[in-house]
């Protein structure tokens, strides 16, 4: 038995922090949606759960997807095993998800190859803990979320109808970093919109609270994004960086800027495409 399977970057429409827990965490309200750039996962029967990647560093029982399939083996008592290698595309401490997506599609796969019959709401609350990020694709579709990510919705409206451009600067940023570095720095939390108002942060695609302490951090980052808002009427930072996203009317535009990026060394990889509702597995 094989199969072959895409994981999706997320993107960040919008993001605002609105609370910082006891515990450390930052609750959000942001939207995801997807793009069409993907790592892909190839699985194989096995009687043990290993992991390998075209990036070796991040092959291994570290990998998020070796975790998550090892707690679920354990927690639903599972015999088999899987062997999975992943081809890694998308960028890594971009702020794009790529290690949470591979670890979601890893579960889907799981869940149907062990036939363990979870709901995706169930998977969602299985796997919240290994990754505030893993909950979005698991859901399956574009989503306004709250608290750690883990509150979502379905995005009320129609996705903009344009070119995204992504654009990543070579060098990433930490997670944990961004969120501590925000803690030092902020003025102030934003209003927390709440479900019953989510529309209101709509208003708002393209604001990052974070965006300012990522700049701060990464200058290849903050140069990249003043190049894309030099091209682009409206470009932003995804999740907490460093890679950003430009919006173009034509195709055309989108490619030439990354062709523009690349020759001038402000970016380390471009991806241009649309920006999609819709995961692509839907098992
Ligand atoms: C900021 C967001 C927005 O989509 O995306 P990325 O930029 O990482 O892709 C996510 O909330 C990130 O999700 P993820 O990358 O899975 O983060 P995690 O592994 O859960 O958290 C790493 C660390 O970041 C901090 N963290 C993360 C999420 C959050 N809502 N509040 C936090 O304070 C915590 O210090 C946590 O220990
Ligand atoms: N399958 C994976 N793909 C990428 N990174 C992974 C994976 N598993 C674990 N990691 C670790 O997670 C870190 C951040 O993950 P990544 O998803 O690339 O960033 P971000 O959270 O900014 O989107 C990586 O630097 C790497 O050490």
């Amino acid at each position: 038995m094989t199969l072959t399977l895409p994981a999706p970057a997320k993107i960040n429409l919008y993001l605002s922090v609105t609370r910082i827990r006891d515990d450390g965490m930052h609750d959000l309200d942001t939207a995801f949606a997807f793009s069409q750039a993907c790592d892909t996962l190839h699985f194989q029967a096995a009687e043990t759960i290993s992991v390998t990647c075209s990036r070796p560093h991040l092959g291994g029982e570290a990998n998020l997807v070796h975790r998550v399939l090892s707690a679920l083996r354990d927690r639903h008592n599972i015999r088999q095993g899987l062997s999975v290698h992943i081809e890694k595309s998308i960028p890594e401490q971009a702020g794009l998800g790529g290690g949470s997506s591979d670890a979601a599609t890893a579960l889907l796969a799981a869940n149907k190859l062990w036939q363990t019959g979870l709901t995706r709401e169930e998977l969602i609350a299985f796997a919240t803990p290994f990754g505030a990020d893993i909950p979005c694709f698991l859901y399956g579709q574009a989503s306004i979320a709250s608290g750690v990510g883990d509150r979502l919705h379905p995005y009320p409206d129609p996705l903009p109808d344009t070119t995204m451009l992504l654009a990543w600067p070579g060098s990433g940023l930490s997670t944990t970093r961004v969120f501590e570095h925000f803690d030092r720095t902020h003025p102030a939390l934003t209003t927390h919109q709440g479900v019953d108002t989510m529309r209101a942060g709509i208003h708002q695609m393209g604001h990052n609270d974070l965006e300012e302490a990522a700049c701060s951090m990464n200058k290849s980052m903050a140069c990249l994004l003043e190049e894309l808002r030099n091209c682009s009427d409206i470009a932003w930072m995804s999740g907490s960086g460093s890679a950003c996203i430009a919006l173009f009317q034509r195709a055309e535009q989108a490619c030439e800027t990354a062709q523009v990026l690349q020759a001038r060394q402000l970016a380390g990889w471009t991806h241009t495409g649309s920006i999609c509702s819709t995961h692509p597995v839907q098992l």
